[in-house]
């Protein structure tokens, strides 16, 4: 198996000032600071296999944009090794600005006063593309991104998602073999982004673009990635095939029951939080209700779900019901939570 990028016992931590309490303190932090080491990135394993697709997952401040820095080269580690694309990122910076692409959701790349198509010329120019070669590659990006109408206007005169449409694109051009994305679709509506993912799946099936990414959105681990690598306090947590997910980590079902219209609205909620059990089943809980619309979670560990779909249409008169596995975005918050609980038993 050939491996796109690997990192063996990463580690990053930064020197912050700490600074004290009130007026006088400040004063003193001013003139004579006080540090302390903060670690955001723990000393972690991780290793891609060319053509895989990645999704680095974790709550704020977990450490995904310090590692995605580390392994692009632009910042140095304080700990440990990693090899991307057989260089050593930031010790070969240059060399490896030619075999990776880099999209960073809150910062351009491209030059806010010229056209796209004037950025996509000095990147040519930047990585020496052949003449002929680029101007189809070119070409075919605008095609698939649908960039015609903006090719000429100003950066600056583009609304996010037209720009982050661009974005994606240059970093394309110079055919790299594995794509780092750091919140690629953040702040994009529905039609963008999945016309941005859809690109991105074509090249990683066409080029096997490897793709290592970071994002809040369940959309683009669901749609994008095969595996999930989930960090949290800088460490990795979690490291499972996203269709594995769901089975192993959450033995839960959403049922929801829309009652018949024959029934008052009003009374579902005493029927589900009060009448028809009191309290509700062990293992079921109420996740919401919405006009003749009840959704319960069930824990398939704790209840027979046959049993509770008997008792449920004995209870009331149904007109629909359905089960239904979390969403990932469910699951995700699942296993931040695991380690919360973890983190509260150490302390
Ligand atoms: N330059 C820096 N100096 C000091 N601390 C930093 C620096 N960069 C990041 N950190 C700290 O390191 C931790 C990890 O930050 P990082 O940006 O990697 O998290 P993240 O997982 O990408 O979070 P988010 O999802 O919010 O983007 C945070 O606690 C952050 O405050």
């Amino acid at each position: 198996m050939k491996l796109a990028l690997e990192a063996r016992a990463l580690g990053k931590t930064f020197r912050v000032k700490e600074k004290r309490a009130g007026l006088r303190g400040s004063l003193r932090s001013l003139f004579a600071p006080e540090w302390k080491e903060k670690t955001a990135v723990d000393r972690i394993d991780l290793s891609v296999a060319a053509g895989e697709t990645v999704a680095l997952l974790g709550p704020n401040g977990a450490g995904k944009s310090t590692t995605i820095k580390m392994l692009t080269g632009i910042l140095h580690p304080t700990a440990g090794e990693a090899t991307v694309a057989g260089l050593t990122p930031w010790r070969e910076r240059t060399k490896l600005a030619y075999r990776i692409g880099t999209v960073f959701g809150q910062k351009s790349q491209l030059w806010y006063h010229l056209p796209p198509i004037d950025t996509f010329e000095l990147i040519s120019r930047v990585y020496e593309l052949e003449r002929g070669d680029y101007a189809k590659r070119r070409d075919r990006l605008v095609e698939r991104f649908e960039l015609g109408p903006y090719l000429h206007t100003p950066v600056r005169k583009l609304s996010l998602g037209e720009r982050m449409r661009c974005e994606i694109a240059a970093s394309f051009l110079h055919r790299p073999e594995i794509l780092f994305l750091d919140e690629p679709t953040i702040g994009l509506d529905v039609v963008v982004k999945e016309r941005i993912r859809e690109i991105i799946r074509e090249r990683n099936r066409e080029e096997e673009t490897t793709v290592f990414l970071t994002s809040h959105d369940a959309g683009d681990v669901e749609e994008l990635c095969s595996r999930a690598i989930v960090i949290h306090h800088g460490g990795v947590l979690v490291d499972r095939p996203v269709a594995h997910l769901r089975r192993e980590l959450l033995s839960s079902k959403t049922v929801t029951v829309t009652l018949a219209d024959t029934e008052d609205p009003a009374l579902a909620a005493e029927w589900f939080g009060r009448r028809a059990w009191a309290p509700l089943p062990e293992g079921v809980e109420l996740a919401g209700i919405e006009g003749r619309r009840v959704r319960l979670s069930v824990d398939l560990a704790r209840t027979d779900m046959n049993q509770l779909l008997a008792s449920l249409t004995q209870a009331a008169r149904i007109a629909d019901l359905t089960v239904e596995d979390p969403t990932l975005e469910d699951i995700i918050k699942h296993i931040y939570g695991m380690e919360k609980t973890k983190g509260g038993e150490r302390t």
